[in-house]
């Protein structure tokens, strides 16, 4: 395994320098939803000041941090697709273990497998389909920051999804996140195979951050905004920009489930 413990050091080195916030709740933005971090005040940190941060190349992933006294916000995340190591598409969660972040939010825009889904729907994430072919703990261990083999039974924190869903004034549907690396969308018979194993939704992020959270012991939660039907469920071809569209569409919505969720943690 890469050496994460001195990338946790390095990051906080480079940090202490720009921020005295130390806040217990981070968030990572998917797809067209970086804007819910200029919605929210903090201090904003430019990737290209944090020592170590890639830049994030995908459009809809600006590569900020916006941070304050109860929540950092990631605005970019890196894909494995992207070419980056998959050591360096765990960096978003390294950096808030940095921090002292104890609990993740994570967010992508997804495909939606689940005929009960729509896009602009947003999905709370039960559990999630590895199909990435890496794993971002494959390597030595560092067992001073977590297992060898981590458990992987409750990696979308139950306790939480049950709090969450008291909370909010209407129940959101869960559903399982399948990830793949992409960077093409799947084949309509991807699609097909990925439900028979039980995948309500498809992405290209998220699962190797979960893990490395889940290592690290983050509790951890997950939403997913179907930006689009997967390949084959509709007579319709795929596009980013579709999957940015919808994510501006219900960004307003989608920032409104984010911020309780974070008033929630915030709260605990
Ligand atoms: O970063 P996320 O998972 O939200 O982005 C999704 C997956 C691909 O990066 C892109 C495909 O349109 O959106
Ligand atoms: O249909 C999809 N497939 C994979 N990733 C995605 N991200 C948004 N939509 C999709």
């Amino acid at each position: 395994m890469a050496d994460y413990y001195t990338t946790i050091e390095a990051f906080r080195k480079s940090l202490e320098k720009s921020t005295e916030f130390r806040p217990r709740t981070g968030v990572i933005l998917g797809s067209g939803l970086s804007k819910i971090a200029d919605s929210l005040s903090g201090t904003a940190i430019d990737y290209s000041q944090i020592q170590g941060m890639p830049r994030p190349t995908v459009e809809g992933h600006r590569g900020f941090l916006k941070i304050s006294r109860d929540y950092a916000l990631l605005a970019g995340r890196f894909h494995y697709y992207e070419g980056h190591a998959i050591q360096d598409v765990v960096k978003p969660v390294l950096l808030l273990k940095a921090l002292g972040v104890e609990r993740l939010i994570v967010t992508n825009a997804a495909g939606g497998i689940n005929p009960d889904f729509e896009p602009g729907q947003i999905v709370l994430i039960r559990d999630h389909i590895n199909l990435m072919g890496a794993n971002p703990l494959v390597g030595p261990n560092n067992g001073d920051l977590g297992p060898r083999f981590p458990d992987m039974s409750d990696a979308y924190s139950r306790a939480l999804r049950k709090r969450i869903s008291a909370r909010l004034e209407y129940p959101l549907k869960e559903g399982v996140y399948a990830g793949l690396s992409g960077p093409c969308y799947e084949t309509p018979a991807e699609i097909r195979m990925l439900e028979k194993i039980g995948a309500d939704m498809v992405g290209m992020s998220t699962v190797p951050e979960v893990i490395m959270a889940n290592y690290l012991g983050m509790g951890t939660v997950g939403f997913s905004c179907i930006t689009n039907m997967a390949a084959g469920i509709l007579d319709q071809p795929l596009n980013h920009q579709e999957v940015i569209d919808t994510a501006a569409r219900v960004e307003t919505h989608f920032r409104g489930i984010v911020e309780t969720v974070m008033e929630l943690l915030a709260s605990e």
